[in-house]
């Protein structure tokens, strides 16, 4: 498992890393460099103290020199004085300083003292070698020495000898005559610049310094090589180091820009100050070689030390970025292991005492193997997959797993399990040994196998199709070669498949059309497009065949990958058609005898067929009205007739109609027939046969006929036939337009009474005169009707009131009051009429005519002669629908 840190830890973390090693660096740095500095201040406490011990030796070298010097002067002066006192005061300077004299035998002669010899009172009495006061009478010395009995040697203070302005050491002593009193004083004066000559003596380095200093006047002559310094303000201050072996001097304003360290050595005897200085130079040479060694070596050190640290902070930041990416490629293998379609385990052998592998150790298991064993994911690691799944031993999976770890040799297989949570499934598992476990990537594979399944039984039953398919299959690669025939194509070629693979199909296809056929397949690839035509086939037994034969390319990515081709059997097919053809000849031959016209209307609406008759009346051609649909042929007025017949006979109705048709100017009457034309299984209709018949000379003579039965023959009324036909149509036009009619039945009152009296000639004269007076009476508009022997029925259509109607039979009941003058006898009749009305309500005419012989009968019945009206003409229909 991944061990993730919270941010402060990683913070941490990563400042320890980053600052860790610097800090180190740092330390050790400092620390080497401290002690470094330390090691090098020491070794310059170090040799600046010999470089003082040295000069010090030195100027202890210097002081004891120009000591010994001193000292001699002072045995010359005590010796002068001893022999200047043995001599009574009569020697000397000359004889004092001659070659090989006294003084020689003390100084080297080369030195040439400058020497004087002063009385008692001051004045020079003699010298040599120099000039001197001529009195020093008031000189302090001279005082002093007057004065003091002491027989010592008076080194006074150098000072400056007047006559060369030089700088000298005064050595006087005392001189007494033979009482001991004061005679006066000899004085040798030394110069300076005597003692340091002995420079190269000393051993003093190039550009080392020596110097005797005045203690008292700070007068001093100093020499640095061949140079000579002479300085009346020399500064400096004395130290001594910490060891209290060797004194200092430090200059505190330099004779010259050479930097020296300085030792010195008092003389308090001569007030003198003995001082050596050796260049800083030399002295320190060695240290600064030593710390030179040491800096460079300390440099290299820290140049060790910070690319050694650098080299680590490096390592360690490729170490850290290695990490990182280790943890985040880790992560990326768990993620995608997480995202991976595959449930993987990771899995730990356990062996047993023997070492054999006895179960394995679940280590860790991604989200879908958690789901795929049903567990919480965190409650998998560290179990034993034996014990969680305990079918897979029994499976020989543990078995499996064991021996891909002993032999390394990774296993792949796909199975069914049934042991597994849920339904039974195909899983694929991969398994690879790692380290002493293995790694199992599990997938379910129910899917792919169900499609493979499918997939082959799809090739199967495609197999089968092919092969029972009544066409003939053809496949060829992208070169044109056959690589597959089905058996109908055998069938049809008279070919095996063997014999029909590669190009040797072609050898079944007539020679004839052979060539064809090879220039259409080559024309086909350029143009990529489908070709089919009709191509015979030779059997090896002569058999010839029709085929519809269509080919295709088969194209993937714009490249053309192979031919797929389809071979149709069309000998049987053609006869057909061909005996179709001479069937279809035969029928239109017929049809265009008839003088109907003929025509075949598919669902569509659309004229399939016609006949002649069809194509005259059209007056168009065939072909003009074959394709073209009824609406366009007929135009939209007459199809507005036409289209509810035509719906009625696509719904399967055999229609039988009439059309007028008064285009051209001439009024016709057409006899239509609608046939329904259902499919082969008689189940929808897919057109209609149309029969149309010029019926206006038939139809003229049946009115004709119609209208004379419709006439009572005696009187020329309308007789019964005709009445109740207009009866019907007035009632239908009440009701249409709301409006009202009124219906008057009458009879003859004692008719026959005529006809018994003066026969029935006369009867028929008077009915002929009572109808004659009747049309007279009435409206051109209104039907008058013999029903029968003296019945008459008028009907009068759109009266406007009721009072109309009732005037009118009174009218009529009046007018027939009146005798008939007929030829061969005058006859007074009257008449009796039931009056009734009509607004439209629910009844049949023989209803209402019902109603009007009722009124009749109630007239008759009142004593004849009158007539009776009734019932009350009823509200109209829409007001008395309203109330
Ligand atoms: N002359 C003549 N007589 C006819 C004709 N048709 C029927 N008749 C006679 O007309 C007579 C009708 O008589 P009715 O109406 O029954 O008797 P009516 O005498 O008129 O009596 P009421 O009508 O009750 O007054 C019968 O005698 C018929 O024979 C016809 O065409 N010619």
């Amino acid at each position: 498992m991944i061990r993730t840190d919270n941010p402060v830890q990683q913070l941490l973390r990563r400042l320890y890393r980053v600052i860790l090693l610097p800090v180190f660096a740092v330390v050790l740095l400092v620390s080497m460099w401290a002690a470094v500095v330390f090691q090098v201040n020491q070794e310059y406490a170090s040799s600046r103290h010999e470089a003082v011990l040295h000069s010090q030796a030195l100027a202890r070298t210097l002081a004891d020199h120009t000591g010994h010097l001193l000292r001699q002067s002072d045995h010359a002066t005590q010796l002068f004085k001893l022999k200047y006192e043995e001599t009574g005061g009569a020697l000397r300077l000359p004889e004092f300083t001659r070659r090989n004299g006294l003084l020689d035998s003390l100084m080297p002669s080369k030195l040439e003292l400058p020497i004087a010899l002063y009385g008692a009172d001051g004045k020079l009495v003699d010298s040599q070698y120099a000039q001197f006061l001529p009195d020093v009478a008031d000189q302090p010395f001279f005082k002093t020495i007057s004065l003091s009995h002491e027989d010592t040697a008076l080194a006074a203070n150098p000072m400056v000898e007047p006559s060369t302005k030089k700088w000298q050491i005064q050595i006087s002593r005392r001189l007494n005559n033979r009482d001991g009193d004061f005679a006066g004083v000899i004085m040798l004066m030394i110069d300076p610049a005597y003692f340091v000559e002995d420079y190269d003596r000393l051993h003093v380095e190039d550009q080392g310094l020596v110097m005797l200093v005045s203690m008292d006047t700070g007068l001093a002559i100093a020499r640095v090589d061949e140079k000579l310094y002479i300085s009346d303000a020399i500064d400096f201050t004395t130290t001594i180091d910490a060891a209290g072996a060797g004194d200092e001097l430090v200059m505190r304003r330099p004779l010259d820009n050479v930097a020296r360290i300085y030792s010195y050595r008092d003389m308090p005897r001569y007030q003198l100050t003995a001082v050596v200085g050796n260049t800083v130079r030399h002295a320190m040479a060695k240290f600064e070689r030593q710390r030179g060694m040491y800096f460079t070596v300390a440099g290299a050190a820290s140049l060790l030390v910070f690319g050694f640290a650098l080299l680590l902070m490096r390592q360690s930041q490729r170490l850290s970025n290695s990490m990182e990416a280790a943890t985040a490629a880790q992560q990326k293998l768990r993620a995608a292991a997480d995202a991976s379609l595959d449930a993987v385990f990771l899995l730990k052998a356990c062996r047993g005492q023997d070492g054999d592998v006895t179960d394995f150790i679940l280590i860790d298991v991604n989200e879908r193997g958690a789901r795929m064993l049903e567990h919480p994911r965190d409650s998998l690691p560290g179990q034993r997959i034996g014990e969680l799944v305990p079918n897979w031993r029994r499976e020989g999976f543990i078995e499996k797993y064991a021996q891909v770890l002993a032999t390394g040799q990774p296993l792949e297989e796909e199975f069914e399990t049934r042991n597994l949570p849920g339904e039974p499934r195909w899983l694929r598992h991969q398994i690879v040994a790692i380290d002493d476990g293995v790694a199992v990537t599990t997938r379910n594979i129910t899917s792919r196998k169900r499609d493979e399944l499918a997939l082959r039984k799809q090739q199967a039953e495609l197999a089968a199709m092919n092969d029972a398919s009544p066409l003939g299959l053809i496949r060829a690669d992208a070169n044109g070669h056959c690589t597959y025939v089905n058996r109908t194509f055998e069938k049809i070629t008279g070919l095996t498949r063997a014999q029909a693979l590669g190009d040797k199909w072609m050898a079944a296809v007539h020679p004839n059309d052979r060539v064809v056929l090879t220039a259409a397949l080559s024309h086909l690839r350029d143009t990529r497009k489908p070709f089919q035509d009709t191509m015979r086939c030779v059997h090896p037994d002569g058999e010839v065949v029709w085929t519809s034969m269509k080919v295709a390319p088969i194209i993937i990515d714009e490249r053309i990958e192979g031919f797929v081709g389809t071979l149709d059997d069309i000998t049987l097919m053609r006869k057909s058609v061909m005996a179709l053809r001479e069937s279809e000849a035969r029928l239109r031959t017929i049809a265009d005898t008839l003088p109907a016209m003929i025509a075949y209307v598919d669902y569509e609406e659309v004229y399939r067929f016609n006949n002649i008759a069809y194509e005259r009346e059209f007056s168009q051609s065939g072909m003009d009205v074959m394709g073209k649909t009824v609406r366009e042929t007929v135009g939209e007025a007459r199809y507005a007739f036409l289209q509810p017949y035509v719906r009625r006979v696509l719904a399967g109705e055999t229609l039988s109609f009439e059309e007028d048709d008064d285009s051209g100017g001439v009024a016709r009457s057409f006899e239509v027939n609608y046939i329904p034309q259902y499919d082969e299984e008689g189940y929808s209709v897919i057109g209609f046969h149309v029969m149309r018949q010029d019926v206006t000379a038939r139809k003229r003579e049946k009115q004709r006929l119609l209208k004379l039965s419709q006439v009572d023959a005696l009187t020329g009324l309308v007789n019964r036939a005709g009445f109740l036909q207009k009866l019907s149509e007035s009632m239908a036009y009440c009701r249409d337009n709301d409006s009202i009619m009124a219906v008057m039945y009458m009879d003859i009152d004692r008719f026959k009474p005529v006809n018994d009296t003066y026969g029935h000639s006369v009867g028929d004269e008077l009915l002929k005169a009572f109808s004659a007076r009747l049309t007279h009476t009435m409206r051109a508009s209104d039907t008058i009707a013999r029903l029968g022997g003296d019945e008459f029925t008028i009907i009068m259509e759109r009266i406007g009131r009721r009072e109309d109607a009732d005037a009118l039979a009174g009218k009529i009941v009046q007018v027939m009051q009146a005798p008939f003058e007929l030829e061969r006898a005058t006859v007074s009749v009257s008449t009796s009429i039931g009056l009734t009305y009509y607004r439209g309500e629910g009844m049949t005419p023989a209803e209402l005519l019902n109603r009007a012989d009722v009124l009749l009968y109630q007239a008759k019945q009142a004593g004849r002669d009158t007539f009776r009206a009734g019932p009350p003409i009823p509200a109209p229909q829409a007001a008395s629908d309203a109330a």
